[in-house]
């Protein structure tokens, strides 16, 4: 058997140890081992393929990023390329690349990614590849999937940054705004705000109002309380509103991001306090995962390998109930899974007397 590894859209903490513990799994069966570099790059180059063997995966599981790279532009079937004329178009270069595996005999790809990575594992399937996927994702998005490798340790950094950030509010009696990602999912910004006594936390899910926020504010300063914490989900929007963009490239998702900034304004406005925004970024991705991701990353990656070995293919390996199970890849592309507003955690957040800004 020969399979090959890739890790697609952002990087998170974890990958690596998914991908130590496919490659120990599948060598432990004899397979052979093969990484495709950044998404799928390398596909197209004269080196499509690096060997992974023991000392390739050999101290990763506490190293953050990917060590095979990864992409968020290179969709096979929206390549971006410059055309003559200098502008940007995009092309279906898929067929190349099934072609390839196939020359290279290659029997199973293990597609380690997120939701875009599962759209794209769900074309492939229809082409003919036999594919097992991981999920990835700090988002927590993924359909069907009660957990993401990468989530654990991104809201482990976003509350110890909220907690950091409280005493300045708390010292200057501020209005502390800090943006937090997540896509269109607010579970990085519901789960860090509860855990770090945010007053305000505002979700995609729950389109806000100012008048909502300035109310728990003037509360708070009635109660002595001269400073108030807010978490704001990059995909949040006001009621009404639009989503805040910095734009997109072709090939590429539009870039969220902004949100902390016009609502620090909006409330400074509205109530005559200082404010200051504060926007997380890419911290929440980098670095170390925690035990957590790494138990559920080296978990998910053997899991995948025990797929392939059952020649149950095209499914997503995921942890359901404290369980993992397989569901088909299929049955989630074009789907997400946001919070739901029936969950006790959305509840928690209310019995405890956060404002989620409806
Ligand atoms: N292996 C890959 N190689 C190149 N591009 C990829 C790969 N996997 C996903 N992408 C692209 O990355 C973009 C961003 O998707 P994103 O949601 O960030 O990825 P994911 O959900 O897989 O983490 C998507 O448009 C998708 O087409
Ligand atoms: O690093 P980039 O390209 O700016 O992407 C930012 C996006 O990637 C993420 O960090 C992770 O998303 P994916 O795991 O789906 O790739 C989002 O939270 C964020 O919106
Ligand atoms: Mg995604």
């Amino acid at each position: 058997m020969r399979i090959a590894i890739n890790t697609g859209g952002g990087d998170a903490p974890g990958l690596n140890a998914a991908i130590r513990a496919a490659t120990l799994a599948a060598l432990k069966r004899g397979w052979e081992v093969l990484g495709i570099k950044n998404g799928y790059g390398s596909i197209y180059t004269d080196e499509p393929f690096i060997t992974l063997d023991e000392q390739a995966v050999q101290g990763i599981t506490l190293q953050g990023g990917t060590i095979l790279g990864t992409a968020n532009r290179g969709n096979p079937f929206e390549m971006p390329y410059e055309k003559e004329d200098g502008e940007w178009g995009t092309k279906d270069v898929s067929d190349q690349l099934v072609n390839t595996f196939k020359e290279h005999e290659v029997d199973a790809l293990i597609a380690i990614g997120g939701d875009g990575s599962m759209n794209i594992a769900s074309k492939l399937i229809k082409k003919g590849l036999d594919i097992v996927g991981v999920p990835k994702t700090i988002d927590n998005d993924i359909y069907g999937c009660d957990v993401t490798l990468g989530f654990d340790t991104a809201i482990s950094i976003a509350t110890e940054a909220i907690d950091r950030i409280t005493t300045t509010a708390e010292s200057h009696h501020r209005l502390m705004v800090v943006e937090v990602m997540g896509r269109y999912a607010g579970w990085i910004a519901l789960y860090s705000g509860i855990a770090a006594s945010a007053d305000v936390v505002l979700i995609p899910e729950i389109p806000f109002s100012y008048d909502s926020i300035v109310e728990k504010i003037k509360e708070r300063e009635a109660k002595g309380r001269h400073y108030t914490m807010i978490v704001v989900a990059e995909g949040a929007k006001e009621q009404d509103g639009e989503l805040v963009t910095k734009g997109k490239t072709v090939g590429q998702e539009v870039q969220l991001g902004g949100i902390a900034d016009r609502v620090a304004n909006k409330l400074s406005e509205r109530t005559g306090k200082e404010s200051r925004s504060v926007v997380l970024g890419h911290l929440q991705r980098g670095g170390s995962p925690s035990t957590y991701d790494r138990l559920i990353s080296l978990r998910f990656g053997a899991a995948a390998i025990r797929c392939v070995q059952e020649h149950d293919f095209n499914k997503l390996v995921v942890l359901q109930d404290n369980q993992l199970k397989r569901i088909p890849i299929t049955s989630i592309a074009e789907k997400m899974k946001s919070v739901s507003l029936e969950s006790d955690t959305v509840q928690t957040a209310r019995d405890i007397g956060i404002c989620l800004g409806d």
